[in-house]
C-alpha cells in the first residue's frame, strides 16, 4: 500500500526570497505527502552539501526517482533514505543535494503516515513515544549572520522551560519578543527583524543581554512561570582561525580561546542560562569539553556548527566529552534516518536532542512532528513570522489532539 507511484520535484520560495526544493511523494494507495528543504545562512562547514535547486532537482530527478519509483515503500523509511544515499553516492549528498534528498526523505514520511491515517509525529515516534512535549526556543533578538549590523551573539533565545504547556510556552516567547520591542523602543533603537523574526537592533551584545534579561523578567512576572535564557552564540562565525580568537566586532572586543571560556562561563552564571549552543569554533572538541566541564551541570551546552547532525562527529564530541546536547537539523545531514540515528546515539549517551529550523525556512512543519516524536526537550523555531508560526502552530495543534 505504500509503494511509492511517483514523486515530483519542484523549486519554491523560502522565507529570504531564496528557491528552494519542495517534494510529493504519492503511493500506490493514494498516500501523498509534501515536504521543502530548508537552507542554512550560518552553516557549518561539515554539513551535507545545498546545491543549488535547479541542479539538485534535475541530479535528484536522474538518479534518485527512478530507484525510489515502483521499488521503495514510503512506509520503509530506513529503505527510502538508504536508497537515496545509494543513488547519491558520496558522504555529503554532493550529487543530488542534501536538499532534494531531505524534501523526499521528509515527503516520503508524510506519505507513509498519510497511508496510515496517522499523524506524522505517531508514524515517527511509533505508538511507545514519550508523553513529553519539546519547549521552543524562542529567538527574540538576533544578528550574526541572520542580520547586517546587529548583535555578534547570532540569537538571544527565550527558554519557557515551567511553562505548563505548549500553547502557553509559544505565547509566552510572543509576549518577550514583543516586550523587547517596548525596551527598544524606550532605549531609542526601533528595529527591524533578521533572518528568524527577531529583532535586530544595531547595538551590541551588552545591551542586548540587558534588554532580553528585562523582557524575560517582566513576561516571566505576568504569566506566573520560569522563563530561561538561552543563545546561539554561533561561535564559528566570529572565529578568525589565523589570529585563534573570536572577534566581537560590535563591542570592539577580541577574546582568544580561554577568555572565550571564561566569558561564556561567566555569563551562564551570570543571566542563569538553561541553554548555549555553538560557544566555540566547531572544529574546538577540547574547548567545548573544557566549557562542558566548567558549567555543564548548570546548563546545556549544544553542538550545531560542531556536530551537524552527524553521528561521525557526535561520537568524537561523546568520545572527548564535548558538549552535553546536539542540534537536530535534517538538512544538515540529508535523511530523516540520519536525523534519527544522530538523535538516538545522542540519548544513548546523554546528551539531550534539540529540533532546529534554518534561518531560511518554508511552512513546512515536519520539525515540529520530529520533536514530538523523539520526546525532543527543546524545539528551536523562531518566536513569530509565518514559515516559524507554522511549526509552533502545529505544535500547538499536535498537543492539543494528543491529550
Ligand atoms: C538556525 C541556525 O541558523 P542557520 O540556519 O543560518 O544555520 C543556527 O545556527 O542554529
Ligand atoms: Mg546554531
Amino acid at each position: 500500500m505504500t509503494l511509492i507511484t511517483d514523486i515530483r520535484l519542484r523549486r519554491i520560495l523560502d522565507s529570504r526570497g531564496n528557491p528552494t526544493v519542495e517534494a510529493d511523494v504519492v503511493t500506490e494507495s493514494g498516500g501523498f505527502g509534501r515536504a521543502a528543504a530548508p537552507s542554512g545562512a550560518s552553516t557549518g562547514e561539515y554539513e551535507a552539501v545545498e546545491r543549488p535547486p535547479t541542479e539538485a532537482i534535475a541530479a535528484a530527478r536522474e538518479h534518485a526517482v527512478p530507484r525510489l519509483v515502483g521499488e521503495a515503500y514510503a512506509g520503509n523509511q530506513r529503505e527510502v533514505d538508504s536508497i537515496l544515499r545509494a543513488a547519491d553516492g558520496t558522504d555529503d549528498f554532493s550529487e543530488i543535494g542534501a536538499n532534494s534528498a531531505v524534501a523526499i526523505s521528509m515527503a516520503a514520511a508524510k506519505a507513509g503516515a498519510d497511508v496510515l491515517g496517522a499523524p506524522l509525529f505517531q508514524h515517527l515516534g511509533g505508538t511507545f513515544r514519550g508523553e513529553n512535549f519539546p519547549t521552543p526556543l524562542g529567538n527574540v533578538v538576533g544578528g550574526g549572520e541572520h542580520a547586517a549590523d546587529a548583535t555578534d551573539i547570532q540569537e538571544f533565545l527565550a527558554a519557557p522551560v515551567g511553562a505548563p504547556s505548549v500553547e502557553d510556552a509559544v505565547f509566552a516567547n510572543a509576549a518577550v519578543h514583543a516586550e523587547v520591542a517596548d525596551l527598544l523602543e524606550e532605549r531609542g533603537h526601533p528595529s527591524g527583524k533578521g533572518d528568524e523574526g527577531a529583532w535586530a537592533p544595531s547595538i551590541d551584545d551588552a545591551e542586548a543581554f540587558e534588554i532580553v534579561d528585562e523582557a524575560v523578567s517582566t513576561v516571566q512576572d505576568e504569566v506566573g512561570f520560569n522563563i530561561g535564557f538561552g543563545l546561539d552564540v554561533a561561535a564559528a562565525e566570529m572565529y578568525d582561525a589565523d589570529s585563534e580568537t573570536y572577534e566581537y566586532e560590535s563591542a570592539g572586543i577580541s577574546r582568544d580561546t580561554e577568555e572565550q571560556i571564561e566569558y561564556i562561563a561567566d555569563l551562564v552564571e551570570e543571566y542563569d542560562l538553561v541553554y548555549v549552543e555553538d560557544p566555540l569554533d566547531e572544529d574546538d572538541y577540547d574547548a567545548f569539553a573544557d566549557l562542558t566541564d566548567e558549567v555543564g551541570d548548570q546548563t546545556l551546552i549544544c553542538g550545531d556548527d560542531l556536530f551537524v547532525t552527524n553521528t561521525d562527529r557526535l561520537v568524537d564530541g561523546i568520545d572527548r566529552g564535548a558538549a552535553n546536547s546536539i542540534l537536530i537539523k535534517p538538512n544538515q545531514i540529508g535523511t530523516l534516518t540520519d536525523a534519527f540515528d544522530a538523535i538516538e546515539l545522542a540519548t544513548q549517551n546523554g546528551y539531550d536532542s534539540v529540533i532546529s529550523h534554518r534561518s531560511g525556512e518554508t511552512e513546512d512543519t515536519t520539525i515540529a512532528h520530529l520533536a514530538v516524536a523523539t520526546d525532543a526537550p527543546f524545539i528551536k523555531t523562531g518566536a513569530v513570522g509565518g514559515e516559524r508560526t507554522a511549526k509552533l502552530n502545529e505544535l500547538i495543534r499536535i498537543a492539543d489532539d494528543a491529550t
